[in-house]
């Protein structure tokens, strides 16, 4: 076995890593706004409306025009391709209002999510073929980090060797070619929530799978203090009978990360996977009073538990725009206090309030 390889320039080590500890700044963390179409149309029908280009427009032009003062929480923001070339009603870029706002804006590069043959039920992610292309391209236009997701699932044989070795070694390659273009990679193995499986059963899953994950990093020589991890917090499955407490979620997800994630990583930025607003709030708040050691920030990188309660006030409404923007301001400013465990359980009610976010069978 060769070890042997090479440094990236000291330029663009410096450069990754900057861009990665901006985004994991104390008191942030980041908007998933990077919804495939598909993904958006389930949300839109939810407040009935159509899956059209200009409804998908409007509802970016309301999270991206909200006060410059949501940047006191919000460090960045993933896009979808189509939103990154996108313009708010008076001609100004998506990617401009950010800027002006001091946010970073990153591109969502998987191509989805494809079976593995032969298994039972579990995937892959596309998207690697024309990568290197297209990193290069979104470098040009202003963003600076890149996400990719891969998906495992817990069930009585899963996750598979198959599935654990062949989502790492993507997640790998993925990273790699973002860094050779300049773009932080988010790394994002989510363990999904669906099950009745106990909290320790998704412990093991998330060490294995994290511990399979940094080889892959490893092997391929990929920079680890210019990445950011996206993993799911450790919890009992969604169907499981007895609930546990976020103290119970927080040591549990802490020790699985101490376990894997090498301390060179500035940051982990948890997905909200199906958990209410208030949940993921004050599961991260609970994870940051969890005396241990913890060498990496802990931030968040929530879709639906910072959009819930901003779609259900918008309602596809002009008239409820300054309302959902409102709605976004508190679930940021309530997830920035939970990076630094100061959120006061129950302070930040929300218009979506503690409504599950769970998607059943949701085929992503
Ligand atoms: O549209 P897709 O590809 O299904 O993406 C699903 C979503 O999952 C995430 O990775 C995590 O979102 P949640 O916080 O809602 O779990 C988002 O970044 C992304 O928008």
């Amino acid at each position: 076995m060769t070890t042997y390889f090479t440094y990236p320039p000291v330029a663009l080590q410096n450069e990754l890593r900057s861009i990665a500890e901006a985004i994991v700044h104390p008191g942030k963390g980041i908007l998933a706004a990077d919804e495939s179409i598909g993904t958006m149309g389930k949300r839109l029908e939810k407040i009935g409306l159509q899956n059209t280009e200009e409804n998908r427009r409007k509802y970016r032009q309301l999270l991206f025009t909200t006060d410059k003062s949501v940047a006191q929480h919000i460090s960045a923001v993933i896009l979808f391709h189509e939103t990154l070339y996108q313009k708010a009603d008076d001609g100004t870029p998506f990617t401009q209002l950010l800027r002006e706002r001091g946010i970073i804006p990153g591109i969502k590069v998987d191509t989805g999510v494809v079976p593995l043959f032969g298994s039972e039920d579990e995937c892959t992610t596309q998207g690697l073929d024309d990568l290197g292309k297209r990193c290069a391209q979104y470098k040009k236009d202003g963003c600076q980090f890149a996400k990719w997701r891969c998906v495992l699932k817990i069930g009585k044989n899963t996750p598979s060797y198959q599935a654990i070795m062949e989502n790492a070694n993507v997640l790998a390659r993925y990273a790699a070619t973002c860094q050779a273009n300049g773009l932080v990679p988010i790394v994002e193995p989510e363990v999904l929530i669906d099950g009745d499986h106990c909290i320790d059963r998704c412990q093991k899953v998330s060490e294995t799978v994290l511990a399979a994950v940094y080889k892959a990093l490893n092997d391929h020589h990929v920079y680890l203090e210019g990445t950011l991890l996206k993993p799911n917090m450790v919890t009992q499955g969604q169907a499981h009978k007895t609930p546990s407490s976020s103290e119970e979620i927080a040591r549990a997800t802490v020790t699985a990360l101490s376990r894997t994630v090498p301390a060179a990583v500035p940051g982990i930025t948890f997905l909200s996977g199906g958990q209410s607003e208030e949940e993921a709030t004050v599961n991260l708040n609970a994870i940051n009073r969890f005396n241990a050691k913890k060498p990496w920030a802990l931030s968040f990188s929530y879709g639906r538990a910072l959009q819930a309660s901003v779609l259900s006030a918008w309602g596809g409404k002009d008239a409820n725009v300054k309302t959902a923007q409102m709605e976004f301001m508190k679930r940021a400013k309530a997830n920035g206090e939970a990076t630094l465990g100061k959120y006061a359980t129950g302070s930040a009610a929300g218009h979506a309030g503690k409504e599950g976010l769970f998607v059943k069978d949701h085929k992503y």
